[in-house]
C-alpha cells in the first residue's frame, strides 16, 4: 500500500468486477474521503459540472485542528481526514474507484458534455498515479487536479492547477491554472510571475479577515494585470 491515512477505522474497501475475479491485481490502495457532483466554484473552469474526488490525507496538515499551528499549512479549509464522507471509501483498485466514479457521474449529471473530474483532497498526488488516470480516462473522464505543487504531476492530466504554499518546495512549475491563496506574507507575486502558467489567480484567503483579503486581492489584480481573482463561488450559493 503506497498511501495509509491515520484513520485506523474499518470502513469498506470497494472491489472492481476485475479484482474480485483475480485480474488487475496491484499493491495500491486509494483513500477517498468524499466523492460527489458540484459545480467547480474556483479559477479558469469555475461554473462547470464537475465530480469532485476528495483523497484523504496532506503532506502539509494532519489535518487534525490540535496540529494546525505546527502545520506546514495553516489556512486550509477543508476536512479531508478518513474516508466517512458521501462517496468515500477506500478502493482496491484504479478501476474499482474509476467505476464508481464513473457510476456517480452517471446517476447525477448524465446529460451530454464531456465527464470532468477534479482530483482535490488533501493532496491527490500523494494518491493520483497513472493507474488511476488510465482507469479514468478509460471510463470517459477529463481529468483536472487541484495540487499544492509539492509532487510532480503526472503529464497524462488534463488539467492541471497549482497551488502554491508558503514553507514548501515548489516542483510542480507549470501547469494550467497557478492559483495563489492571498495574501500568504512569505510570498512575493514576483517569484510566480515567470513560471509556465496559462492563467495566475489571486484567491482571497478565507478566514478571520476575508473580507481584508478580497480588497487586497481586487487591488492587486487591477495593478498587476498578469494576475485575475478568483472566488470561491460555491461558498457564496451555498453548495459544497
Ligand atoms: C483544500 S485544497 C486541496 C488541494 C491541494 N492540497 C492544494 O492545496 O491545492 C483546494 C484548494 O483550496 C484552496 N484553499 C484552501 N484553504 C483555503 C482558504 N482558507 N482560502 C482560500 N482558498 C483555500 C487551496 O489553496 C487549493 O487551491
Ligand atoms: N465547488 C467547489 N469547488 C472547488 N474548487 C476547488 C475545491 C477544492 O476544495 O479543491 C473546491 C470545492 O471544495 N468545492
Ligand atoms: S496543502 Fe491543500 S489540502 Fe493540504 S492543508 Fe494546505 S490547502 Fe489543505
Ligand atoms: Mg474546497
Amino acid at each position: 500500500m503506497l498511501f495509509k491515512d491515520v484513520d485506523e477505522s474499518h470502513e469498506p474497501c470497494f472491489a472492481s468486477e476485475a479484482q474480485e475475479s483475480g485480474e488487475g491485481l496491484c499493491a495500491m490502495s486509494y483513500s477517498v474521503k468524499e466523492m460527489f457532483l458540484t459545480l467547480q466554484g474556483e479559477g479558469a473552469q469555475t461554473g462547470r459540472a464537475s465530480l469532485f474526488c476528495r483523497f484523504s490525507g496532506c503532506n502539509l496538515w494532519t489535518g487534525r485542528e490540535k496540529d494546525r499551528d505546527k502545520a506546514i499549512c495553516q489556512f486550509c479549509d477543508t476536512d479531508f481526514v478518513g474516508v466517512d464522507g458521501p462517496g468515500g471509501g477506500r478502493f482496491k483498485t484504479a478501476q474499482a474507484l474509476a467505476e464508481r466514479a464513473a457510476q456517480i457521474w452517471r446517476e447525477t449529471a448524465n446529460a451530454g458534455g464531456t465527464p470532468y473530474i477534479v482530483c482535490t483532497g488533501g493532496e491527490p498526488l500523494l494518491q493520483l498515479d497513472n493507474a488511476l488516470i488510465d482507469a479514468l480516462h478509460a471510463v470517459g473522464f477529463e481529468i483536472a487536479v487541484e495540487t499544492n505543487g509539492t509532487l510532480k504531476a503526472p503529464p497524462s492530466i488534463d488539467w492541471i492547477c497549482v497551488s502554491p504554499k508558503a514553507g514548501s518546495t515548489l516542483v510542480q512549475t507549470h501547469g494550467n491554472e497557478l492559483k495563489l491563496v492571498w495574501p500568504q506574507p512569505a510570498f512575493a507575486l514576483e517569484q510566480f510571475e515567470a513560471l509556465d502558467f496559462e492563467r495566475f489567480y489571486l484567491q482571497p484567503m478565507d478566514g478571520p479577515v476575508r473580507e481584508a483579503n478580497v480588497a487586497r486581492c481586487i487591488d492587486t489584480a487591477l495593478r498587476r494585470p498578469q494576475w485575475r481573482l478568483s472566488l470561491q463561488t460555491h461558498k457564496m450559493i451555498g453548495i459544497a
